[in-house]
């Protein structure tokens, strides 16, 4: 039987915010190909500025989400259960995780994205529009991204990531987290406060809750933008939390764990998780690039060197899915694959 994670207050150090790498996409392209690379190497996270996506497309979006959020927990339940696309509420996949989170899922096949708008919305079409609007406008981000990777590396074929991603078959989601504030008797609960000294959780020092806890991202790249309300942290080293400050006008790269098996290692998927910590909602939408199920992954052989050969062993992204799918969300999955 599977066992619900127990409470999810924690005390933890954590180092003060940090800013991530940013990155201006209207740079010079090669350039920004250097930047990119080096952020994922050193980070496997980076802020990408200038990036394209129209404001309105952002804010419509923004919109219907907090309209769905605001709806009568009966309500929204009429969208779910997230078995896997839907709406889920505190439960986080199907292995007992849990986090103070309620969510939309959706695969981004904008036929999948108009039927379960008719359980979301009661202006299904509007809804649609605008979720299938903001997925076209990123994913071309993420192609432009990944290509910008594969020629800072110096890989000759440089779709080798992105197309991936554009290929009809692929297997990308997306998905709409909304953290609620904390109620007021929890945010003066004075047995929450965290005392820490290095403690960066503003005035009041409250310990957090968590909302989505620790794990890496499966797939190819995640690209992630939130309101402005704190929340999303990176482990940089074992045991040291990093909160990212919080910024709606760009949008937060991270690399998952497929490309980082397909970089040999050379590119990080950090293990990162999002705190319930403030009085304001935070709404974050993150786009998930994944290749289709049948596609074969393996470390690019231009990566390899005489002192690091080929460290995972080629795999489908249907087995891989089927692994991460199978663990729970802290699981450090792609070790199964090393070879
Ligand atoms: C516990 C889980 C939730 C998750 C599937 C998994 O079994 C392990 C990976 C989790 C994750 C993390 C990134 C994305 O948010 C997500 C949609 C994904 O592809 O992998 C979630 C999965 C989920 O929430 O269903
Ligand atoms: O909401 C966030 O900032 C992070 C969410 C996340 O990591 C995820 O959905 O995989
Ligand atoms: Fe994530």
């Amino acid at each position: 039987m599977v066992v619900a994670s127990p409470s999810p207050i924690k005390r933890e150090k954590l180092q003060s915010s940090i800013e991530l790498p940013i990155i201006d996409l209207s740079m010079e392209r090669s350039e920004v190909s250097r930047l990119i690379v080096k952020a994922c190497e050193d980070y496997g996270f980076f802020k990408l500025i200038n990036h394209g996506v129209p404001h309105d497309i952002i804010d419509a979006l923004e919109e219907e989400s907090f309209r769905f959020f605001g709806k009568s927990a009966a309500e929204k339940l009429k969208a779910g259960p997230a078995s896997p696309f839907g709406y889920g509420s505190k439960n986080i996949g199907f292995n007992g995780d849990v986090g103070e989170v309620e969510y939309l899922l959706f695969n981004t096949n904008p036929l999948s994205i108009s039927q379960r708008s008719k359980f979301i919305s009661n202006d299904p079409s509007k809804f649609s529009n605008a979720v299938k609007g903001y997925i076209e406008a990123v994913r071309e981000v993420g192609c432009e991204i990944l290509d910008l990777m594969a020629e800072g590396m110096w890989v000759p074929d440089t779709s080798v990531f992105s197309r991936l991603i554009r290929d009809v078959d692929n297997d990308s989601i997306f998905r709409l987290n909304h953290y609620p504030a904390l109620p007021l008797n929890l945010n003066l609960n004075l047995k929450d406060r965290d005392t820490s000294p290095s403690s960066a959780l503003g005035p009041h020092h409250l310990s957090q809750r968590i909302g989505f806890g620790e794990h890496s991202d499966p797939q190819i790249l995640t690209i992630l933008r939130s309101n402005d309300v704190a929340g999303l942290q990176i482990s940089l080293q074992d045991g040291l939390w990093v909160p990212v400050i919080p910024d709606p006008a760009s949008l937060c790269v991270n690399v998952g764990d497929v490309l980082q098996a397909m970089t040999n290692g050379r590119f990080v998927s950090v293990r990162h998780r999002a705190m319930v910590n403030s009085r304001k909602p935070r709404l974050s939408m993150a786009y998930f690039g994944a290749p289709p199920l049948h596609a074969c992954i393996s470390p690019q052989p231009e990566l390899f060197t005489p002192h690091l050969p080929s460290l995972y062993r080629s795999f489908t992204w249907a087995e891989y899915k089927k692994a991460a799918y199978s663990l729970r969300l802290g699981e450090t999955r792609l070790d199964l694959f090393r070879k």
